[in-house]
């Protein structure tokens, strides 16, 4: 059999491709940090058996109606809402993420930003860099607390229980959102189930892990924040298209929560212009939930494990339903 083709939307490290390269020929896009320009993707793809996609690549339903011959779809991602998966899987195209291997990574990152943003950590860094630290004074660069208090996480899932797990640890009270209840976790965990406005209301973080669909697309509006605590902290690791972000800069400037913790945005990249990296009150972080060297490598090995399932295994380990 001739080598199916595996077209990669970025420059990944050789020696990851290297013990595939008897079984695929692989094509890969030259750089490490841009994109593939849209049109070398189409074109690209079109000599391809197999995909290995990034989050900014859309695969949507023009990229998939001119590429029906591939056979799988592996995105370097757990969250695939850059996949429109009903139209590849009615194509009878596999499509693959990346679960379970990022999570505690992701969750390191989450609870940090959180911490970051309860105490302040990057603007007090700025005070030294901008040599603007002075006399002792008592509420200088004064945060809020983490322990003890309350931490409400929308999305209770693989990532939501790893927060949880660290939450624990700094004796908070946890209630999180799903559609469904978890009682497992609710044991595990000491967490308790909450609708989502009791949630909102009730907690001092409010921690968005939730992926995104039609169903969350701007969960967090303007009567989400509304309803949220003066003092509450939002932070979202997830999608930004979960927040209206012009309700979210609004809620920020008028004071009606306190702090903002950002991985996500709505349209990635950001630059120092968008509306909520000018506030003080927000940590803004370029979506590196899973940016672990550790953790970014066995992304790949499980994206090519999964490619390589479909080509020569029992099929993929990971397939998105
Ligand atoms: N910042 C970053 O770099 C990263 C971001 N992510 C994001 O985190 C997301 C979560 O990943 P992961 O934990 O692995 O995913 P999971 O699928 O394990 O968890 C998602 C959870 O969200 C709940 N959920 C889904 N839809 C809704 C809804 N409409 N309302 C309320 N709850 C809902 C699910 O429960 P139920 O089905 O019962 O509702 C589930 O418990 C990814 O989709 C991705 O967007 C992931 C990795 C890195
Ligand atoms: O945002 C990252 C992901 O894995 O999803």
């Amino acid at each position: 059999m001739k080598k199916p083709t595996i077209y990669i939307t970025r420059k990944l490290p050789e020696h990851l491709l290297q013990p595939y390269t008897d079984r695929f020929d692989f094509q890969m896009w030259e750089k490490e940090e841009t994109p593939v320009p849209r049109d070398v993707l189409l074109a690209e793809a079109k000599k391809a058996q197999g995909l290995v996609c990034m989050l900014s690549d859309k695969i949507d339903q023009e990229f998939l109606a001119q590429n029906p011959q591939l056979k799988v779809i592996s995105n370097l991602a757990v969250g695939f809402d850059n996949i429109d998966i009903k139209v590849a899987h009615e194509k009878g195209i596999v499509v693959t993420n990346t679960p379970d291997v990022l999570s505690e990574t992701t969750a390191d990152l989450t609870f940090a930003l959180l911490m970051a943003t309860a105490r302040r950590l990057v603007e007090a860094n700025e005070e030294i860099k901008a040599n603007r630290w002075g006399d002792w004074s008592p509420y200088y660069m004064a945060g809020t607390d983490i322990h003890h208090k309350k931490i409400g996480i929308v999305g209770m899932g693989r990532i939501g229980e790893a927060v949880a797990r660290r939450a624990k640890g700094f004796n908070m009270s946890i209630l999180y959102h799903n559609r469904r209840r978890k009682e497992r976790a609710e044991q595990e965990l000491g967490a308790r189930y909450a609708d989502f406005e009791t949630l909102i209301t009730e907690a001092d973080f409010i921690v968005s892990l939730v992926p995104l669909s039609e169903e969350t697309k701007a969960l967090f509006d303007k009567n989400a924040f509304g309803k949220m605590k003066k003092s509450a902290i939002f932070i979202n690791a997830s999608r930004g298209a979960v927040v209206d972000e012009a309700a979210l800069y609004e809620a920020l400037k008028e004071g009606e929560i306190e702090a903002a913790g950002l991985d996500v945005f709505l349209h990635e990249p950001i630059d120092s212009a968008h509306p909520l990296s000018t506030l003080k009150n927000v940590v803004c972080l370029p979506h590196i939930g899973s940016a672990s060297r550790e953790t970014r490598t066995t992304m790949i090995q499980l994206c090519l494990d999964n490619i390589d399932g479909v080509f020569y295994g029992d099929g993929p380990k990971t397939a998105v339903k």
